[in-house]
């Protein structure tokens, strides 16, 4: 299924008004551009784990993100703090499973969050989310090694399973709460060259999930500003360092007009 354009513009708009504050724990290799991407589309990003200030700061967020991508055990206490917080405040998480089936340790902690703390969102690449769909799987690390499409059926069942929208990026991003499917056919190809850029992703479903209560909208209106943001930086880049940079300043001057030209409805 296709979202409409103006949703998604008018997502956008809330999400610049309001400048939601996403909570992020998430990993050392990302917090730089993780915050700068959610400063730049018009959110407000904080990140911290340590366990003593879990339940303040969820106090006064929006929504938490919890990201596993340099996780340790004492991180792990502290993501199930801020979820548990969350829960009781109800207010939007989202879990992003880096590395998922890399290690049993990721794997393990990826189900103690969803058992433990019910995430709203789980955004993964195909890889990620197949390793969660069956946790025989053995992947390569933190980046894909197979196309979005082949994990369709998984994501639908995971998020039956687990009662969550479930968001795979790729080549085609899907958003799925099992039954109602959104693709999303923007973005470019060196966006997976760039670390970080899914984490982004799954950080703007965060701050987008807190402006618009259907979240599967959300996900679909914030998959769609990271396309369309990477085709614009796409244009002025020479490879991933210029992409990078370019795509803060897509985020940041975004149009209304270069959505609705854009957007591959
Ligand atoms: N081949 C591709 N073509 C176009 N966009 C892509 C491609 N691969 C990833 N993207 C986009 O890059 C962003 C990050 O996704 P991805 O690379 O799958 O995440 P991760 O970094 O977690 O592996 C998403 O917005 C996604 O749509
Ligand atoms: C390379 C790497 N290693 C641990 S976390 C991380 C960043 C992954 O970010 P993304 O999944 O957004 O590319
Ligand atoms: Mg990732």
């Amino acid at each position: 299924m296709k979202l409409n354009k103006e949703n998604i513009i008018k997502n956008l708009q809330l999400v610049q008004e309001q400048s939601p504050l996403v909570h992020n724990i998430t990993n050392y290799v990302v917090m730089n551009n993780t915050a700068n991407a959610l400063l730049a589309v018009g959110a407000s990003p904080v990140m911290a784990h340590a366990i003593e200030e879990m339940e303040a700061m969820v106090a006064i967020a929006g929504t938490l993100v919890i990201n596993i991508g340099t996780l340790d055990a004492q991180w792990v206490e502290g993501m199930l703090a801020a979820g548990k917080a969350a829960n009781k405040k109800g207010i939007p998480i989202i879990l992003d499973p880096v590395g998922a089936g890399a290690t049993p340790f990721r794997t393990k902690t990826c189900w103690e969050i969803i058992e433990t703390c019910n995430p709203t969102i789980i955004r993964g690449n195909s890889s990620e989310i197949m390793a969660l769909v069956n946790e025989g799987i053995q992947t390569k690390g933190v980046d894909s090694t197979m196309a979005s499409d082949d994990a369709v059926t998984g994501a639908k069942e995971l998020a039956k399973k687990t009662n969550s929208i479930v968001v795979i990026s790729g080549a085609t991003d899907y958003i799925t709460d099992g039954t109602t499917t959104y693709t999303i056919e923007n973005g470019h190809p060196l966006m997976p060259k760039v670390t970080g850029l899914g984490c982004t992703a799954s950080a703007l479903c965060g701050a987008f999930s807190v402006i618009e209560n259907n979240t599967l909208e959300a996900c679909t209106s914030a998959m769609a500003i990271m396309g369309i943001a990477g085709e614009l930086a796409a244009e002025k880049a020479t490879g991933p360092g210029t992409l990078q940079l370019h795509f803060l300043d897509a985020l940041y001057s975004i149009t209304a007009k270069e959505v609705s030209d854009l957007y591959k409805a």
